[in-house]
């Protein structure tokens, strides 16, 4: 029988979250600083260690990998790494973060690779504001990314939305609107408190999920719905449309005790929780002890007794965490 990997708390750990690059071709106001320095090569996991990464988790009966980062699409060879991660057995979700302004490049190599899903960051629809938000990020590059997803054959699509007070929150009902026109779904995000941002005051711009829910409800009721994906997020589904609306809200809801994931940071720290710094090293496992594949599952194993039971976020806008949220990929 495949081993499995069991927390203290009795959760087992089925999806692995692996940022493959610090950089990005965006500076989200709410992800990073906008002069940020970016590691050196030498400190990033090669394709090869990540690949490896990937297959210890697989064999030791993770069933959901997403690539994250930065951006993945930024990584050189990243259709290398998908190819690879995609033919591995036991895999049955396989699926990436991304900013989407790559994918019309990207697209049909990814669906080649194996991923059926894909969750593309969008969280304004105003051109002007969009660059405001990502300081250098192009809208249309960005929409012409979803389009050309959607015609590459993926199966399922998620927007994810990050809604800050004052910045975008009159946009939830046009973000609604537009999947419901391209028949994807989308999640709004509650912002969290990683990396210190300068851009805004995150005491002053939160906005809750419930918030945006009764928004959302001045249009279109919603109709819970007990499906999931093995993510965080809560969906409700609309009467006269596909599309499902989901809500990740790390501070009002907390979906800790079901967790079910551990993430791999980009220089190969196997990080047990976003919220928390614990955490082993497994690109020295990687490195003293090269192709040595059951050194890198023990180290996973004796990591798992470190994975604390949920995070302390707060809302009063101080840094809990002060890695960006680039490092580990959301
Ligand atoms: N606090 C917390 N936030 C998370 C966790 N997993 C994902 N998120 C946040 O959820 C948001 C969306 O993440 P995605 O990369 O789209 O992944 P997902 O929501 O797990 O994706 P699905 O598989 O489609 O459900 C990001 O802002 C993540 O930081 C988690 O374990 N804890
Ligand atoms: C860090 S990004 C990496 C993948 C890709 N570059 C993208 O933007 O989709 C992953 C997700 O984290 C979200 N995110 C970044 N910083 C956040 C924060 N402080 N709070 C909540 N979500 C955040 C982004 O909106 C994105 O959906
Ligand atoms: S959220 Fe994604 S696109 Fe935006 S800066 Fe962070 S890594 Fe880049
Ligand atoms: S904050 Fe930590 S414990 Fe909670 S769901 Fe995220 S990774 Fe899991």
């Amino acid at each position: 029988m495949t081993e499995q990997l069991i927390d203290n708390f009795g959760r087992r750990i089925s999806y692995v979250r692996i940022s493959v690059t610090d950089r990005c071709d965006f500076r989200c106001v709410y992800c990073m600083s906008e002069e940020m320095t970016f590691l050196p090569r030498a400190q990033v996991l090669t394709l090869e260690e990540l690949a490896m990464v990937a297959r210890a988790f697989t064999e030791l009966g993770v069933e959901k990998i997403r690539l994250t980062g930065g951006e993945p699409l930024v990584r050189r060879d990243i259709n290398q790494l998908v190819d690879e991660i995609g033919s591995m057995p036991g895999l049955t979700d396989f699926t990436m973060t991304t900013n989407g302004a790559s994918l019309r490049k990207h697209a049909k190599q990814l669906y080649a690779g194996g991923m059926r899903r894909l969750n593309i960051s969008l969280d304004s629809l105003d051109p002007e504001r969009f660059k405001q938000l990502t300081r250098t990020g192009d809208l249309d590059k960005v929409i012409d990314g979803i389009h050309a997803a959607k015609e590459a054959g993926f199966e399922r699509i998620k927007l994810n939305a990050v809604i800050l007070k004052g910045r975008n929150d009159d946009e939830v009902l046009d973000l609604v609107d537009f999947a419901r026109r391209e028949g994807i779904d989308i999640s709004f995000i509650e912002e969290m408190p990683l990396g210190d941002v300068s851009d805004h005051s995150r005491a002053e711009t939160f906005y809750s999920s419930d918030d945006v829910q009764a928004l959302i409800e001045t249009r279109y009721p919603l109709i819970a719905t007990p499906e999931t994906t093995p993510g965080p997020s809560r969906y409700f589904r609309m009467a006269d449309s596909n599309s499902r609306i989901g809500f990740i809200s790390p501070h009002s809801h907390n979906f800790c005790d079901t967790c079910n994931r551990v993430r791999v940071t980009v220089e190969g720290r196997l990080l047990l929780c976003l919220g928390n710094e614990h955490s082993v090293d497994l690109r020295a496992v990687l490195r003293r002890h090269p192709g040595n594949m059951q050194a890198l599952k023990d180290a996973i194993i004796n990591a798992l007794p470190l994975k604390p039971e949920r995070h302390h976020f707060t809302t009063d806008g101080d840094v809990q965490v002060v890695r960006f949220m680039n490092m580990t990929g959301g």
